[in-house]
């Protein structure tokens, strides 16, 4: 079977982490007998270097007529001085939202393997970690009104949060299912500042709804600052958390410290009008060790594990990933951020060549 997929490279370790993903795409391809046909689009400071715009026309189309996209990431100090409509991260704001992509799910699992890497007490996540981040991705105040003026004391700017019903009804939805489907604890924690935030009060009240229809799930709130705390008081307490574009956007970052590190945590962006998702890692485009041959590449890697699952309903090939990684973890095998202080340590590209050797069908 073939599949078309986009791939946005990005900028800083971008193009590093995507280049081993997609060595591990052909290698499951020639496994599993399916031909992944991939395009190479710009995205990012790449495309400003280029077309002079964070993401042209052409990329949105070329992403539209593919069944996934992948993507490593954007931005960097190249670019930092644009105006903010200009920025790479522009780019990818405008990319998820020209996708309809309004479900992020960034899942936080801690692998038995790197229960070192993990920064909390043994205690706390004593028997591992499973953690669902389900975020808002194409509303909130990322998406808001903003913009500069003249205020009482001088100049002054502002960024508006604004959630429709609809917005919030459908991103509940899918956390319900996604609570439902995984068969762990059944439960959603509904993060918000229902205490402060206008936004929160009607978020809450939207959730409380949708979570009527379904009764075999739990369904707890807590406010945002809360729950940056019990991410790492108590981990254990979480299934899946549904929560807004900027807190998501925060917590799964705190999370994924929780699970070793930001290098570890896969993405799929996902819409409900027949669009391609995105999967891409959760984090950004690490300028500080760009081009040095160290960046981790497995979250991109476990992103593809995601598009398999979500885009092409391969689960075969998904755990085959899954599985590939476990066991270069198991066997030792660690990039710097993931290691022991003095551990000896493999750079990206030999960290994707061991998991590329561990696919096995
Ligand atoms: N999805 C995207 O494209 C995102 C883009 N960004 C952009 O990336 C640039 C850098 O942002 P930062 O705040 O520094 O966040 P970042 O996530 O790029 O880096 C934060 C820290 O984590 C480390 N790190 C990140 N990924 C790693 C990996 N795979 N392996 C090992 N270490 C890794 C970095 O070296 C850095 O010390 C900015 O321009 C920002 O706007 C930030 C987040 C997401
Ligand atoms: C441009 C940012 C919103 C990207 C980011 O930090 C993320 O999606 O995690
Ligand atoms: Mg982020």
């Amino acid at each position: 079977m073939k599949y078309k997929i986009a791939v946005i490279p990005g900028d800083g370790i971008g193009p590093e982490i995507t280049t081993q993903a997609e060595l591990v795409l052909a290698r499951l391809g020639e496994l599993f007998g399916h031909e992944f046909a991939t395009t190479h689009v710009l995205a990012g400071g790449a495309a400003i270097d280029v077309f002079g715009e964070p993401l042209p026309d052409q990329t949105i189309e070329i992403a539209k007529e593919s069944d996934a996209v992948l993507l490593g990431a954007v931005g960097g100090p190249k670019w930092d001085g644009m105006p903010g409509h200009l920025r790479p991260e522009a780019g990818l704001l405008k990319l998820r939202k020209s996708l309809n992509l309004y479900a992020n799910l960034r899942p936080a699992i801690l692998y038995d393997a790197l229960k070192e890497a993990c920064p909390l007490r043994a205690d706390l996540v004593e028997g591992g970690l499973d953690i669902l981040v389900m975020r808002e991705l194409t509303g909130g105040i990322y998406f808001g009104e903003k913009g500069r003026r003249e205020g009482p004391n001088g100049p002054e700017a502002y960024d508006v949060e604004c959630y429709s019903e609809m917005e919030v009804e459908r991103i509940a939805r899918a956390a319900f299912e996604a609570a439902r489907n995984r068969g762990r604890d059944k439960k959603v924690t509904s993060v918000d500042k229902n205490n402060v935030l206008e936004s929160s009060r009607l978020w809450r009240e939207v959730v409380i709804r949708v979570a009527a229809e379904y009764p075999d799930i739990t369904l707890e709130h807590m406010f945002v600052d809360n729950a940056a705390m019990q991410l790492v008081r108590a981990p254990k307490q979480f299934d899946v958390i549904l929560t807004s574009n900027i807190f998501g956007d925060i917590l799964s970052d705190e999370a994924s410290m929780v699970t070793g590190s930001i290098g570890m945590l896969p993405s799929a962006s996902l819409s409900s009008a027949g669009m391609p998702g995105v999967y891409e890692p959760i984090h950004g485009s690490a300028p500080d060790i760009a081009g040095k041959d160290v960046a981790n590449p497995i979250a991109t890697i476990l992103s593809l594990s995601m598009m398999m699952r979500h885009a092409f309903g391969l689960e075969s090939e998904a755990a085959t990933i899954d599985q590939a990684v476990k066991e270069v973890l198991e066997a030792g095998w660690r990039t710097g951020d993931i290691a022991k202080p003095g551990e000896r340590t493999i750079g990206t590209k030999e960290m994707g060549r061991r998991i590329i050797d561990a696919l096995k069908r």
